[in-house]
């Protein structure tokens, strides 16, 4: 597990000095982001030097753009996933109104000081600084001045389209979880800590955990899912429904209830992980229950026997 440095009063800038940086977001931690990674792992192996992953506290959306975000992850889970690839460290920038209207040639010397990296990775399309002026260009007449390697990498695509935090945002948005699974390398996951919901998914023969997830987080559209749901470390089928249920829209609060299948623990105040797997069906408004029961039953039994 990479060494994680919040940049602070404290933080001494000599971590970058010979250093591998790879520079960016990294919303999703997704493919393009995880060759990226590797990219600056391969020249710090080859250097010598050590390999960053060079982040910020925020999405920058959050400050600019926060309406209608959806990100994929926490920003705590963000840095967490990036200290769990290869790199040696993960360094996070505060991201404030300040430090995001410094000009682009600012905003390297405030972060790097005189501490150089051998080598900078970033995708070709990398913006940076007061009103995204910096480019590509930029950082290799910084580079080129103060003994750093700009790599700027092609994007990498699937598909014929370049993998990005946005195109997964948009697959997602729609309910198609297997193809962002395929662009993020891994299963899209909501968390949080189960809260307590109306109380009667167990009379009708589902119980489910429900989690309150936060508007910004929500971006897998409304539906029903196949999926799995970790419980202190241990993987349990789960068959999930994303969204407030339709039926109980006046009353109902829970934006994720998942039915863990052969599972009857307590779960509340308890953290869960829900990864999705596959799309079953829209949300519905039912006109009576037993329609509803029988419905997510049938749903339930698609997940035992086809998870
Ligand atoms: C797999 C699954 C599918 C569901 N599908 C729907 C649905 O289509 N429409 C709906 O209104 N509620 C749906 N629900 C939500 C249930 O109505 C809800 O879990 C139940 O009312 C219990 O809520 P409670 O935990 O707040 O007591 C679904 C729940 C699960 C677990
Ligand atoms: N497909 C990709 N291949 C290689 N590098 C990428 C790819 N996508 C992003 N990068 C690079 O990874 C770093 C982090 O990018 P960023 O966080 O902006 O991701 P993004 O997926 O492009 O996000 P968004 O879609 O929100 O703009 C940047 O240097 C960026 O250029």
């Amino acid at each position: 597990m990479a060494a994680i440095y919040k940049v602070g009063d404290d933080f001494d800038e000599s971590v970058f000095a010979g250093a591998s940086c790879a520079l960016g977001v990294f919303d999703g931690v997704h493919e393009g982001h995880r060759y990226l990674l590797a990219s600056a792992c391969d020249t710090a192996r080859r250097s010598g030097g050590a390999s960053v992953a060079l982040t910020f506290d925020i999405d920058p959306d959050e400050l600019f753009r926060p309406d209608g975000l959806k990100k994929l992850m926490t920003n705590d889970e963000r840095v967490a996933m990036l200290a769990a690839t290869d790199v040696d460290a993960v360094v996070v920038l505060p991201f404030t109104r300040e430090f995001a209207a410094l000009s682009p040639e600012a905003f390297l010397t405030q972060t790097f000081g005189a501490a150089a990296p051998a080598y900078l990775h970033v995708g070709r399309d990398f913006r940076f600084g007061a009103r995204a002026a910096g480019s590509v260009e930029t950082l290799e007449a910084w580079g080129s001045a103060g003994g750093t390697v700009v790599c700027a990498h092609s994007l990498v695509s699937e598909d014929g389209e370049p993998v990005s935090a946005t195109r997964i945002r948009r697959l997602l948005a729609r309910g198609a979880v297997e193809g962002a699974n395929r662009l993020l390398t891994r299963p899209y996951f909501q968390s949080g800590v189960v809260c307590a919901g109306r109380g009667e998914g167990a009379d009708m023969g589902f119980a489910t955990a429900n989690l309150a997830v936060p508007d910004v987080l929500r971006a897998l559209g409304d539906g029903v899912y196949a999926a799995y749901a970790v419980v202190d470390g241990v993987r349990f089928k789960a068959a999930v429904n994303v969204g407030v249920a339709a039926t109980f829209a006046d009353r109902a609060t829970a934006t994720c209830e998942a039915h863990i299948l052969d599972f009857d623990g307590d779960l509340y105040g308890k953290p869960i992980i829900v990864e999705f797997v596959a799309w079953l069906r829209a949300m519905r408004k039912f006109d009576n229950v037993d329609e509803l029961i029988a419905t997510v039953k049938g749903n339930i039994d698609w997940v035992r026997e086809n998870l």
